[in-house]
């Protein structure tokens, strides 16, 4: 079994330079949900880096605490309260891009709306499911639905989702779980695997400087962001997993923390520099 490094290559061909003639549509509606009372932070951290990346149109269904927070710090961000099931249903099939987990809680309410998420998703949507939703998944046994999917669990919640404890997480017992469960899986961790059908990707970036909580969070909206303007979903994950961590390890040179809400800023200067030829210097 070989494992592929993630090579810049793959971020070339997925973040190209944008038409002229096109506009907030082009690029996507990615609708998060997440963030009880306790953990809205995770939710806000989600659709920053969603915005960041790009997505024509966020919107986050949230418990209603969290709503004046995210709008302070997001004003580009559409919000509704995540237990409104009309809404919910409406914002889920308006997207192309959907993510559900962050801070989500695996409570009943949580319960409720990943129910309905899933009962909702169409084939041609790409769902992200993150965090607490794995534990969701994990814990009720709950039927996918038909969707392009991808898991990005941690260690602790690639053991909850598959039965592999931590210590058995070999590519070839990962590789036989993700046949199982269908879908994309990225297995986050110091160099973060992604697994796609019978390819294995490795991340060659990333820090402790990253073990921040949110980072996840971070990453899992940078997903929903790639994955709602750019057509292929594989790569545009890949892209979303390496850019990521490379902010992280170019701010890790002079800081020994990074923090989520940093990495989010830096993401469309980085775009930038993918979209362009090889030899341009912004
Ligand atoms: N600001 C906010 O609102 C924030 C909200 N958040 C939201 O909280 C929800 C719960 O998510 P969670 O990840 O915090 O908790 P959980 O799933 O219990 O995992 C922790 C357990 O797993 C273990 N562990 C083993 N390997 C590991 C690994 N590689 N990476 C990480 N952990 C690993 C670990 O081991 P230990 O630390 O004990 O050594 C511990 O026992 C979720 O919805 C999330 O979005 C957070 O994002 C924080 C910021
Ligand atoms: N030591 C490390 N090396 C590389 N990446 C790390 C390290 N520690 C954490 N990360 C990254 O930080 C993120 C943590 O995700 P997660 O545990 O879901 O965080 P949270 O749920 O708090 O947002 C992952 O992308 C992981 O790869
Ligand atoms: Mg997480």
């Amino acid at each position: 079994m070989s494992i592929q490094p993630i090579t810049e290559t793959i971020l070339r061909q997925t973040i190209q330079p944008r038409p002229e003639n096109s506009h907030k549509g082009t690029y996507g509606r990615l609708t998060l949900v997440g963030g009880n009372a306790q953990f809205g932070g995770a939710i806000i951290m989600a659709t920053t880096a969603g915005i960041y990346s790009g997505a024509g149109l966020t919107t986050t269904l949230t418990d209603p605490v969290n709503i004046t927070a995210l709008h302070a710090r997001m004003p580009e961000a559409m919000v509704t309260d995540f237990h409104d099931e009309t809404t919910l249903t409406e914002l889920i099939s308006s997207a192309n891009s959907i993510v559900i987990g962050p801070g989500l809680g695996s409570d009943e309410a949580g319960l409720t709306a990943l129910r309905r998420v899933f009962a909702t998703v169409q084939p041609q949507q790409s769902l992200t499911i993150d965090g607490s939703a794995i534990d969701l998944v994990a814990k009720h046994d709950l039927p996918l639905p038909n969707a392009k999917l991808v898991f990005t669990p941690h260690e602790m919640e690639w053991q909850r989702l598959s039965g592999i404890t931590i210590k058995d997480q070999t590519p070839d017992n990962n590789q036989q779980a993700v046949a199982k469960l269908g879908g994309i899986v990225v297995l986050k961790k110091h160099h973060t695997q992604v697994y796609a059908g019978q390819q294995i990707f490795e991340n060659p970036g990333g820090t402790p400087a990253m073990a921040t909580g949110g980072m996840g969070d971070t990453l899992a909206g940078m997903v929903g962001g790639f994955t709602a303007q750019f057509a292929d979903q594989l790569n545009a994950v890949l892209s979303a997993v390496y850019i990521h961590s490379q902010i992280a390890d170019d701010l890790a040179h002079n800081a020994y923390v990074v923090l989520p809400t940093q990495i989010s800023e830096e993401i469309p200067w980085y775009m930038k520099q993918y979209s362009l030829p090889q030899s341009t210097k912004i």
